[in-house]
């Protein structure tokens, strides 16, 4: 068995933040967390990844391609689809050690996730090569503290849980960028009761008038199912990226029975080696 997590999120939520933070974290614990990128038009991130989508195909190839001519947005999909294509690549990239653990740090196109078959794909593929995957969705807090947008980012998420049918996490990235007033207001939202969301929707709002009931329905939907939860996440708070880390492995049942990968470390300082030969 190996164990993934597929990190997904819209654009700028943070999920390459969020790959290079646990990946520093496992490593204080001496524990091997391995990225792989699969954004075909990453520019930036800080880690290293142990396979990277560019070396296969690259934004850019789709885009200047005289045939295929995409636009960014067609151009993501299609290379996606080609890495779909081509699982031998991507195969051959992850190796096939037993217990390995990585994250998917994913593209920020939320219809990838939402209602395209491509993310879909790559679960069913994932899965037949042994990984025990736990899908990561990133929003950022900022654009979660006024009810209605609350409301738009719970859907997108109970979306992205109904289309992969795997189990999934959802988490609210930079909330160190959030004021103290900000912050209650969304504690308010997310326990102990999501109704409080309703009260601010803006009772003078268009939205409001037309279709409280609906709004309404909805809020009670997901509160009497726990259909969609939110977990806060302070990538300054050492502790909160713990507990955030140890909820996945929890849902990946890492630890439980996985022999936690270690030994990589070893290799990595030959000096620190011999001291404990
Ligand atoms: N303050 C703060 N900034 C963050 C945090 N996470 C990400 N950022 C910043 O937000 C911006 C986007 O972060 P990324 O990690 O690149 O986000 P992403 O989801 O990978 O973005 P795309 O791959 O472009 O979709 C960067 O400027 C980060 O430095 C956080 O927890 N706190
Ligand atoms: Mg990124």
């Amino acid at each position: 068995m190996r164990y993934a997590q597929l990190v997904m999120g819209p654009a700028g939520s943070g999920k390459s933040t969020y790959c290079s933070t646990m990946v520093k974290h496992a490593a204080d614990e001496r524990k091997a967390i391995d990225v792989v990128n699969l954004d075909p038009a990453a520019e930036y991130f800080e880690y290293q990844p142990l396979a990277d989508i560019r070396e296969l195909i690259h934004l850019d190839d789709a885009m200047e391609d005289e045939d295929l001519k995409f636009g960014p947005n067609g151009g993501l999909v299609f290379c996606i689809e080609y890495l779909l294509e081509n699982p031998d690549w991507l195969e051959e990239q992850l190796g096939e050690a037993d217990d390995d653990y990585i994250l998917f740090d994913c593209p920020g196109q939320i219809e990838l996730y939402t209602h395209m078959t491509a993310m879909r794909q790559l679960v069913d593929l994932l899965q037949k090569w042994n990984f025990r995957l736990c899908g990561v969705f990133l929003v950022d807090s900022q654009f979660m503290v006024d009810g209605a947008k609350f409301l738009s980012g719970t859907m997108a998420a109970l979306s992205v849980m109904v289309n992969l049918e795997i189990p999934h996490v959802n988490i609210l990235s930079k909330m160190d960028l959030l004021s103290k007033t900000a912050r209650n207001k969304l504690d308010s939202f997310l326990d102990p009761d999501p109704h409080s969301l309703l009260g601010d929707m803006g009772k003078s709002s268009k939205w409001h008038h037309k279709y409280q009931r609906l709004t309404e329905a909805i809020g009670r939907l997901i509160d009497d199912y726990s259909l969609v939860r939110f977990y806060p996440l302070d990538i300054r708070d050492e502790e909160n990226v713990a507990d955030v880390l140890l909820t996945i492995d929890n849902i990946l049942q890492y630890g439980e029975d996985a022999d936690v990968k270690t030994k990589d470390f070893e290799y990595e300082d030959p000096e620190e080696s011999t001291v404990e030969n």
